[in-house]
């Protein structure tokens, strides 16, 4: 099942993404859309839909004043650039008439007084306004950004793994994260400061309501500059008007009044900013075209956008490179780099995979880069004409040079704003998409949960409160003809899966590589859509709310989170409520076998996990590191290292062995501490543990690949202790093992190969037909022989 894209405003967002050139292909996600007029179309349709969720979302923003005083600010600021021009041009026709004047009475000195104030109130109005601007920006930037990210998290964290891995939940999710500042926009050339390279930046829901007040700002620029310019152009007109000889006199004086001489000047005049203005709606409304080899073969002529799969190879080659840093500094790696002697042939790759890029993005410079460059030059080119013809005296004009200038300046002030404007619009366009995707995003519901909406429509059934259905011997699960496809694959990955784990029963998974045993027991819990039938405690699993189902199941998942917190943290997460709880994660450490990562590290020592000693305060002197170094002996040297550390920070008031046993960090917040694989798996059986109390399912998905015979031993015994009630509960077990000997108790032993199962029943029925699980088990007992 994937998700239904059914709203407007999640239409509209996805119509904007289309190819320009190829309605059936989209572009990459946060690639900026092209301003046509489709997409303005698309943009404007969006307008009615969002703007009030927009305006509310900065109206509870809180600091209301604020966000006023910046809007304010930001739109009065529209109509100082031609107030400016209009105030210093009457001033100048001023100190022009002044030295025309022959008596000091014949000048206007109040009106040259009240134009100087005028002067004055507008720059210090400029200042005040952007003193008012820059003052606010940061606050209501503070409040919206933080309501948006949290708002952003939220759906994020609420979201399923099915509905995340939709392809088009993904982009969607992407664009949305590029509203909320997470994710970078890819701008086009000829945006920003750069003119022919690709940007990336990071917008944020503020940068939104910023380039929407720009785009009113210069609406305001660009009205005021043509009423400025309409009056400069009738004053010029006059003028040439009374300065066109008679011997000048020709068809356009006829229809204009003044000479074909003068036309040509103005027009000059005018050229430099409209080629300017051309150079941008050229870069905003072209399609970029890639060029030479890295475009597919026949696909140039007909597909001039950027395809998603050229995106995504343009992003892989993005993380290669990224990659090959990685390895060359970090220290997880840095045993194989050494062993392997893998230094040339990281560098030699590295430097392939830049060139590649490079190459990359020169094609797709290609035309536009060059096109824009010709607007560029001619630019420069009219503008040295013009001054060259005027100095030869070409118009024939008495036309003042000040005048000249004020036309001029007016009019390159009206098409910087209509330039400014255009890639002003072009950003709230996009903007708005990513607003489109952001409410989209925040408003979803995870495809599990809709599933399970559906599905009691059409039976007309309730919702099913797990816990009044819950079995004494913990959850029985049965799946008929369950089949399984991983969004954006072809092959179904589990078909045909018929099972029935009864409650408090040990059921053992095993099989082949890749034969989709953790897929098998991730879609039992419900963390995957599937089709077919799963049913839990009797009921449809989509039935249930699937947090109850959560709530009633723990996993020790095969790639098992390591995350960046203390051992407290690390093992509490498997049941936040108990976080706090030492006695209870105390014990879920035994469960685990954890103690002698506990005694070494101490429940609030900060765990790592890359694999040599980190320093995160990189302030922290060379001193402070040498003694991190001498500290970092083999652990093997160390008294009581059997649980096998690779590190230990020696923190303030903890010295090298006096720790052991307590709970206190052995290292200071700055240090961290990295674990051995084993140790890692033991951390995450604690995990699990901690909430098998109130679980009716556990899951196991090879708990001991990385565990010692000792501890594999002790662990299998409390697996099965879970089911057989030793802890006074019983509990449905399953687990996913390679060694045969661990499962050979189980009640159940099912074999999966090639996403099917092909085998189950009890190890002796099994070793009776004398079929895979006979075989595995007779090869690893060859292996001991
Ligand atoms: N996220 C994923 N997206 C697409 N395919 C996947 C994904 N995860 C696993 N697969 C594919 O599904 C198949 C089954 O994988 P699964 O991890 O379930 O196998 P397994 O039996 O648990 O293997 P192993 O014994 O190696 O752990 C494999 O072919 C794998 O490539």
């Amino acid at each position: 099942m994937s998700y239904a894209i059914e709203t407007p405003t999640s239409q509209l967002w996805l119509s904007s993404r289309r190819d320009p050139s190829d309605a059936a292909r989209y572009t990459a996600p946060g690639e900026d859309r092209i301003l046509s007029y489709t997409n303005l179309k698309l943009a404007l349709s969006l307008v009615p839909l969002l703007w009030s969720r927009f305006a509310l979302l900065f109206w509870q923003g809180g600091h209301r004043t604020r966000l006023l005083a910046f809007a304010l600010s930001k739109i009065l600021k529209g109509f100082l650039p031609a107030a400016k021009i209009w105030a210093s041009s009457a001033l100048l026709d001023e100190v022009q008439a002044s030295f025309g004047a022959s008596k000091d009475e014949d000048v206007d000195q109040g009106k040259i007084i009240r134009l100087a104030i005028s002067s004055l109130v507008i720059s210090a109005g400029n200042s005040i306004l952007d003193f008012l601007s820059t003052n606010n920006n940061v606050i209501v930037k503070h409040h919206v950004d933080h309501q948006v990210e949290r708002l952003y998290m939220s759906s994020q964290l609420s979201l399923d793994i099915p509905t995340l891995s939709d392809p088009t939940v993904s982009a969607l999710i992407y664009e949305a994260g590029c509203f909320a500042g997470f994710e970078s926009r890819t701008s086009r050339p000829g945006m920003g400061s750069s003119m022919t390279g690709r940007m990336r930046s990071r917008p944020g829901a503020f940068l939104t309501l910023s380039q929407l007040l720009n785009s009113v700002t210069l609406s305001v620029e660009v009205v005021t500059a043509s009423a400025l310019l309409f009056r400069t152009l009738s004053t010029a007109l006059e003028q040439m008007q009374t300065q066109t000889h008679e011997k000048d006199r020709d068809a356009v004086s006829l229809l204009f009044g003044i000479s074909t001489k003068s036309v040509i000047l103005l027009v000059l005049c005018f050229l430099p900013s409209v080629l300017s203005l051309s150079g941008t709606l050229f870069s905003l409304s072209v399609p970029l075209k890639p060029k030479g080899k890295l475009a597919a073969p026949g696909k140039l002529k007909n597909n001039p956008g950027i395809s998603e799969s050229e995106s995504h190879a343009r992003r892989e080659t993005g993380y290669e490179v990224q990659h090959m840093k990685v390895l060359g500094k970090n220290g997880k790696y840095k045993q194989e780099v050494v062993l392997f002697g893998l230094k040339e042939w990281i560098l030699t790759k590295w430097e392939g995979l830049v060139n590649l890029q490079m190459e990359t993005e020169m094609a797709h410079r290609g035309r536009l880069g060059w096109m824009l460059v010709s607007f560029r030059v001619s630019e420069e080119a009219v503008q040295t004409a013009f001054l060259a013809l005027l100095a030869l005296r070409s118009f024939g004009t008495s036309i003042s040079l000040g005048s000249i200038r004020l036309y001029q300046s007016t009019a390159s002030s009206l098409l910087g704003s209509l330039r400014s404007l255009t890639r002003s619009l072009q950003q709230s366009v996009q903007s708005l998409f990513y607003m489109a995707a952001f409410f989209e995003a925040i408003d979803m519901t995870a495809i599990l949960e809709e599933k399970g909406r559906r599905a009691l429509k059409v039976s007309s059934g309730n919702v099913v409160d797990y816990e009044t259905t819950r079995l004494p011997g913990g959850m029985r699960i049965e799946a008929r003809n369950l089949g399984f496809t991983y969004p954006g694959q072809q092959e179904p990955v589990l078909r045909d899966i018929n099972l029935v784990v009864e409650p408090g029963s040990t059921v053992a998974i095993v099989g082949l590589n890749g034969g989709g045993k953790t897929t098998l027991v991730k879609v039992l819990m419900g963390l995957y859509d599937h089709t077919g039938d799963l049913l839990i405690n009797g009921h449809p699993a989509e039935a249930f709310p699937s947090k109850q189902l959560h709530a009633r199941t723990t996993c020790c998942f095969q790639d098992h989170g390591k995350y960046q917190l203390t051992l407290q943290e690390n093992i509490g997460i498997g049941n936040v409520d108990m976080i706090d709880s030492r006695v209870d994660i105390d014990r879920a450490i035994v469960k685990g076998g954890a103690e002698s990562v506990r005694d070494r590290v101490g429940l609030g020592g900060k765990l790592d996990d890359v694999g040599v000693p980190k320093v995160l305060n990189e302030t922290v002197t060379k001193d402070v590191r040498k003694a991190h170094d001498a500290d970092t002996r083999p652990s093997d040297d160390k008294p009581g290292s059997s649980a096998g550390l690779r590190f230990r920070g020696r923190g303030k008031g903890s010295t090298a062995s006096s720790d052991v046993g307590k709970d206190t960090p052995p290292s200071s917040a700055s240090q961290r501490t990295s674990l051995s694989g084993g140790q890692w798996q033991r951390v995450a059986l604690a995990r699990a543990f901690l909430r098998a109390d109130d679980a009716d399912l556990v899951v196991f998905d090879e708990p001991s690949a990385s565990l010692d015979p000792q501890a594999e031993q002790a662990l299998f015994k409390r697996v099965h202790a879970l089911s057989s009630g030793e802890d006074g509960k019983r509990t449905t077990t399953i687990f996913i093992s390679h060694r045969i000997q661990t499962v050979r108790r189980a009640d159940k032993i099912v074999v999966v190969e090639n996403g099917t199962i092909i085998e189950s029943g009890p190890h002796d029925a099994l070793m009776a037909m004398k079929g895979r699980y006979a075989e595995f088990f007779n090869l690893q007992r060859e292996g001991f022989d």
